[in-house]
């Protein structure tokens, strides 16, 4: 879908987000951006999403042209939804802002809600929902106008780990029901490992991609419990203890 050429973003004098980073994203692959603080994860995410753009290097997209707005759908750590509209106005938001009308999407907009456990919820502002459940309205905001691209920044970190593992769970179904390709920032190994066809591994200052695991784990079955699961939560904690910066 894309690939990055020697792609480096600086901010002011001393700060090297990215320093020339080679990568490409296929169509289709669930990409997890594994690193600690500050090691450009977010940079990169603003970078595909056409909200940055690089200071030397280039992203090169299939097709010849970025997705447009309506194309990319974008999660961030924060629900971040507008606290005085219905769930249901949330999830329309995206479409609204292209100049649909709120009737013409509602049967998109409530199966998208029913499809994330959110039937009964629509008409619920956000403050009547709990954190899981603003974060399952905000992925069906990001979805409903069926991007290309779907780009989710810690989504879960803010969640307890009940609600996190649930989520995790919807997400990989989601991914394989729809085939849609998810770049995915993440500071946790175990998410990484539970939820990517594909781990990047960042390291900060400058931040630079110092490895990439493909996942070996097999479609369905119970992966929290399974030993492919445990082998490869070792190999990236012991990737990342290899190229982290003492
Ligand atoms: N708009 C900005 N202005 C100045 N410096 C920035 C800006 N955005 C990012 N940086 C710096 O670039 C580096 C990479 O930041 P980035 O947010 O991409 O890292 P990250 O890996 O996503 O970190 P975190 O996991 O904490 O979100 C950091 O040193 C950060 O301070």
């Amino acid at each position: 879908m894309v690939r990055l050429e020697q792609v480096t973003r600086r901010f002011g004098a001393v700060t090297v987000a990215l320093a020339g980073i080679d990568a490409a994203i296929g169509r289709g692959e669930f990409v997890a951006l594994l690193g600690p603080s500050g090691c450009g994860k977010s940079t990169l995410l603003r970078l595909l999403a056409g909200l940055d753009a690089p200071d030397a290097g280039r992203l090169v997209w299939e097709g010849g042209a970025a997705p447009g707005a309506g194309e990319i759908g974008f999660v961030f750590q924060d629900a971040t939804l507008l606290p005085w509209a219905s769930a249901a106005r949330n999830v329309h938001l995206p479409l609204r802002l292209a100049g649909r009308r709120f009737e013409d999407g509602a049967a998109s907009v409530r199966e998208l809600l029913a499809r994330l456990g959110l039937a009964g919820f629509e008409e619920a502002k956000p403050a009547a929902l709990s954190g899981g459940m603003r974060m399952r309205v905000a992925i069906a905001r990001a979805l409903v106008s069926r991007p290309r691209l779907l780009l989710m920044d810690e989504p879960f970190a803010a969640l307890d780990e009940f609600t996190r593992n649930r989520l995790q769970d919807d997400l990989l179904a989601l991914w394989r029901e729809t085939g849609s390709t998810i770049v995915f920032v993440t500071h946790s190994i175990y998410e990484a490992a539970y939820l990517a066809s594909r781990i990047v591994v960042m390291t900060p200052r400058p931040g630079r991609i110092a490895a990439e695991i493909a996942s070996p784990l097999a479609e369905g079955g119970d992966r929290r419990t399974d030993p492919a699961y445990a082998a490869l939560v070792r190999e990236v904690t012991e990737t990342l203890r290899a190229v982290m910066p003492s």
